[in-house]
């Protein structure tokens, strides 16, 4: 469990991270989304006591990162996974380690097979690629075996094996009742990852909930309706409520009403109807939705092609 209580961190008079609380609870993948520089690698440092805030209060199963004796034991992180540029092998970068939490050998053994390194274990880890320095990584954050995880974009660099990996791995692991904590700045892959998520945006947290949660509270469903009588069928649907998000020649997209409501709205107005379509707003969508006026660099287009 890991839990933040109005946790700020200022760098001069840059905010990355402003007064955040929330909780990551056991035996679920919560997933930290956010755009870039949003505060996520900012917020995961100060879990791990790498960090140190200028306001509020991190836990990790109930106390901060310092305070826990055994701290490899209690919570494993990969931070920044950049190849470790280290003339050590694999296998024995992980005994150093392992070494400093008296961790015996049999368990280096362990997690170098769980991360499917056995066959690169004894090469030089400065020449590893971007995706075994993940593997190596996630190797280190289990040596202890801990009750929790917190994976900083643990799928950057992954081919589709290695990111199907990761996703088999998480799931596993909060399976077996641990905490699980991953960042990325990518909805489609949190998707497919995370049971929960909180969303970040410039230092504030901007949405939590499932998936579908967050999807529905940002974006809800619209509907997509074809008319010959498109601006007549556009007032009477504003009238009903209804929020007109884009109009291309006969074609509106409204949110705010179900298709039922749109129909009868038409059928009472003596507007004919050649489509009528409900769509649920897609992932990607939402996250821009959500972020829009969070990112911290911002093109002038958008790409989305939604409205914020
Ligand atoms: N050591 C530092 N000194 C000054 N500013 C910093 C420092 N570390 C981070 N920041 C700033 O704090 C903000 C949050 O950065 P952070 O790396 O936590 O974001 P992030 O969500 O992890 O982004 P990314 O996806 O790009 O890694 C950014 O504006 C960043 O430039």
């Amino acid at each position: 469990m890991i839990e933040a209580h109005d946790l700020t961190k200022r760098y001069g008079s840059k905010t990355a991270v402003a007064g955040v609380s929330f909780r990551v609870e056991p035996g679920t993948v919560t997933g930290f989304l956010g755009p870039n520089g949003a505060g996520k690698s900012t917020t995961m440092r100060m879990i791990m006591g790498l960090d140190r805030p200028s306001g509020g209060s991190v836990t990790v199963n109930g106390k901060p990162y310092a305070q826990h004796r055994a701290p490899l034991h209690e919570v494993g992180a990969l931070l920044e996974a950049k190849a470790v540029h280290t003339g050590r092998s694999a296998r024995n970068h992980l005994r150093a380690l392992a070494a400093t939490h008296g961790i015996p050998a049999k368990r280096v053994a362990e997690v170098i097979e769980m991360t499917g390194l056995g066959s690169v274990a004894g090469k030089r880890v400065g020449g590893f690629s971007l995706g075994m320095g993940q593997r190596l990584g996630i190797a280190a954050a289990m040596l202890g075996d801990p009750r929790t995880l917190i994976l900083d974009e643990p799928v950057n660099g992954l081919d589709p094996e290695g990111v199907r990996w990761v996703r088999g791995l998480v799931r596993h692991l909060a399976d077996q009742g641990r905490t699980v904590f991953l960042s990325s700045h990518l909805m489609s892959e949190m998707a497919i990852t995370a049971d929960h998520l909180i969303v970040i945006g410039r230092g504030r947290i901007i949405t939590t909930g499932s998936v579908r949660e967050v999807i529905d509270r940002t974006s809800g469903t619209t509907v997509s309706v074809r008319s010959p009588q498109s601006g007549a069928l556009a007032q009477a649907l504003v009238a009903k409520g209804g929020e007109i998000v884009s109009s291309d020649g006969d074609l509106l997209s409204v949110r705010g009403l179900e298709a039922a409501a749109v129909g009868e709205t038409a059928a009472a107005n003596g507007v004919v109807l050649h489509e009528l379509t409900p769509t649920q707003a897609s992932l990607e969508d939402t996250f821009m939705t959500l972020t829009a006026g969070d990112v911290e660099f911002q093109t002038t287009t958008s790409q989305s092609g939604v409205s914020a």
